[in-house]
Formats: C-alpha cells, structure tokens, sequence
C-alpha cells in the first residue's frame, strides 16, 4: 500500500508529463515550401512562423485551419459582494442567452470570420465562494471543472480559440497573478468592465484579503487554481492541455483566460508551448503577464471585451496563414523568376 494520500490534483500532474512535444520535421517540411512560395523569403512575417507552429503542434507537415473552434467558458465569482465589478452578476445569465440568440460582440466575429462557436455554463448560478474568505473551490470540484474542459474539443478542432465570461473574473485573475508572480496588488488590479476609483479601490482589497488569507498556501499553482481561481479558468486550463494532448494548437484570450495558461506555465513552462497570445488586453497588466510568459501578441487593438473576442480574431489571422501556405503557387508553378543570388 501507498502510505501517501493520493489526492486528484495527482492525477493532473501524471497528465502533464505525457504531453507531446512538437513535431520538428513537419516544422522543416512547411519552411521547405515556403521557401518555394512566390514571394521574397520573410516577407509574409509571423504568418510565416504560425504556420510553423501550427505545424509543430498538428503534427502536420501540411498544416490545416478547416475546423477552427472557439470555446467560451462562463463562471460566476462570490467576489462580486465586495463591489469589485462595474457590473451585477446577473449579466452572466443574460450575455448567455445573449450568445444563443446570436447578439454578442463573438458571435459576429465567429460568422465574419468562418469559426465554430461553443459555450459551455459552468454552474452560473451558483457562484464559487467568495476568495477573500474561503477557497473558491474544493479540489474535487476545481479538478472535475478541469474535466470538463477537457471535453470542449471532444468534437474534434484544428484550432482551438478559449475565451471566458464572468463577471467579477478580472480579480481573480489579478489574485492569481499576484500570486504566481509576486508584487503588490495595485500592479495586477485595473478597471475590468470599467469600475471607477473606488471600486478598484475595493478590488485592491479584495486582492489583498485573497491573497492574505490563502498566503501559506500557494506554493502549488493547482492550489492557486482551488484557492482563488473560478470554474472558467480550472475548464480553460483543462481545455488547453486536452488540445496539447490531441495535437490541437490553441490561441488564448485576453486577461482572464491568460490566468489559465499563467498556471499551467507555472507548473512547467513548456506546458503551453503550443499556445499563442491572441491579443494584448487593454487591462493593464496584461503586457506584463505575456512577457513573463513568451509570448508575444498577436494583436493589439486596445479590447478588454472578453468572450473569446480576441482570440477569435486572431484565429482568423491564423486561419488565412494557413490558407496562403497551402493554396499560394510555387515560383515553378508560376513561372516567377526567382532570387538572383
Ligand atoms: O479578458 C480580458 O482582457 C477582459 C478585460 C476586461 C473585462 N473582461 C470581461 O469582463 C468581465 C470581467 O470584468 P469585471 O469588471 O466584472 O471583473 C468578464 O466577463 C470578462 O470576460 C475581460
Ligand atoms: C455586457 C457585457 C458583456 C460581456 N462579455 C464578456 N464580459 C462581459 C461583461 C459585460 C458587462
């Protein structure tokens, strides 16, 4: 018998060391065509590279964006008592009604753009507890939600785009953050769906109780995860290790689905190799956190929205890259002359 508890955040860890690492010769085979494309060597820039990831990750020597899918996760935060948000919690309920009825800001980006689109309800209306006073998860439920994440591309997806909804989830990610990477409050705090000087006085607050009250305790990020986390980030965490794990390359959000990757870098940083950055946030520290990740934006375009907005344009960017790749003729096909020396 095992004399050690085996406790389920056990069985997160085993995963994490059977993930696959890239695929450098399909790397090699996509740089070898691009090579022959009519068009001066690095010219098309990061499109050239992201077909090299997508490669890597795919496992692909031809790499494809048919069935690009974006996942929104939606959680609810007990956090939200202490006036941390410009806006009431019942926005939850609604955006998603708003999102199956076709209204919302992504839903108009996914048709423009030729996404898949799914949401998935994280217990909305039953909100974890409150950080400040409690852990927000219990580590069966925390490591469940991670498992139902890892359902979301159970479909099947070339490209996977992971965003999020809850309001009151720009604390917690501050709190996470805060406690992945030190540093005061204030610095990781900013103004989410636009709360004014005194609510983010309060959510200064809230950051520091949270991370008072949980301080001997987070050490391990999967703990950072339970302590002061939500379901929509223990599902996005679950979500990007599923596609790691199925060869799926995933482009990540802004501020609060960036948490879920900040903990699975924490863990070991080549955990989300095959992650890009969607975009940079116009949440303030969120510069900050792609920099201490590797990662460099795709985009920036000044959006704090959420929702998977960010990404989904990206994944739209990603989607033509590969489209050029495959479809762009050779200088033999062509009949271009090519590069004098
Ligand atoms: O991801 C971001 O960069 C981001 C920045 C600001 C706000 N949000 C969205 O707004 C909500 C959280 O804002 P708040 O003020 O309620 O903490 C949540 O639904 C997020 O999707 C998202
Ligand atoms: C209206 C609204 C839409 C959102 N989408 C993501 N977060 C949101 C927050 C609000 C308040």
């Amino acid at each position: 018998m095992n004399d050690v508890a085996s406790s389920p955040f056990d069985d997160i860890r085993r995963l994490i060391t059977t993930i696959p690492g890239p695929d450098e010769a399909a790397v090699e085979a996509v740089r070898l065509r691009d090579r022959q494309l009519t068009k001066p060597a690095g010219s098309l820039g990061r499109l050239e590279w992201l077909n090299e990831w997508l490669a890597a990750w795919q496992g692909k020597p031809k790499p494809t964006v048919d069935r690009p899918l974006v996942c929104v996760f939606a959680g609810s935060h007990g956090v939200t008592s202490r006036g941390v948000s410009a806006f009431p919690s019942e926005v939850n309920r609604q955006m998603l009604e708003n999102f199956s009825a076709g209204g919302a800001a992504i839903n108009q980006i996914c048709a423009s753009l030729g996404l898949g689109f799914k949401v998935f309800d994280l217990a909305i209306d039953m909100p974890t507890n409150d950080i400040v006073a409690d852990a927000a998860m219990d580590e069966k439920s925390c490591v469940a939600t991670m498992a139902f994440g890892m359902e979301a591309v159970a479909g099947g997806t070339d490209l996977l785009a992971v965003g999020e909804l809850g309001i009151g989830n720009t604390t917690i990610a501050a709190a996470i953050y805060a406690a992945l990477f030190g540093g005061s409050a204030a610095h990781w705090v900013g103004r989410g769906t636009g709360v004014d000087d005194e609510g983010l006085k309060r959510k200064i607050a809230a950051v520091e109780g949270a991370l008072d009250r949980h301080r001997d305790h987070l050490k391990d990020p999967l703990e950072v995860l339970r302590r002061l986390g939500g379901r929509e980030v223990a599902a996005i965490a679950g979500a990007i290790l599923a596609a790691r794990l199925q060869r799926i390359p995933v482009v990540l959000d802004g501020y609060v689905t960036t948490a879920a990757a900040a903990l699975l870098h924490a863990i070991h940083p080549s955990t989300i190799d095959h992650c890009i950055a969607g975009h940079v946030s116009a949440e303030g520290a969120h510069q900050d956190v792609l920099e201490r990740l590797g990662k460099i934006p795709l985009l920036a375009l000044g959006m704090r929205l959420g929702e998977g907005t960010g990404a989904a344009l990206a994944a739209g960017i990603v989607k033509t890259a590969a489209t050029v790749h495959r479809d762009m003729a050779t200088f033999g096909q062509a009949g271009v002359a090519e590069r004098l020396s």
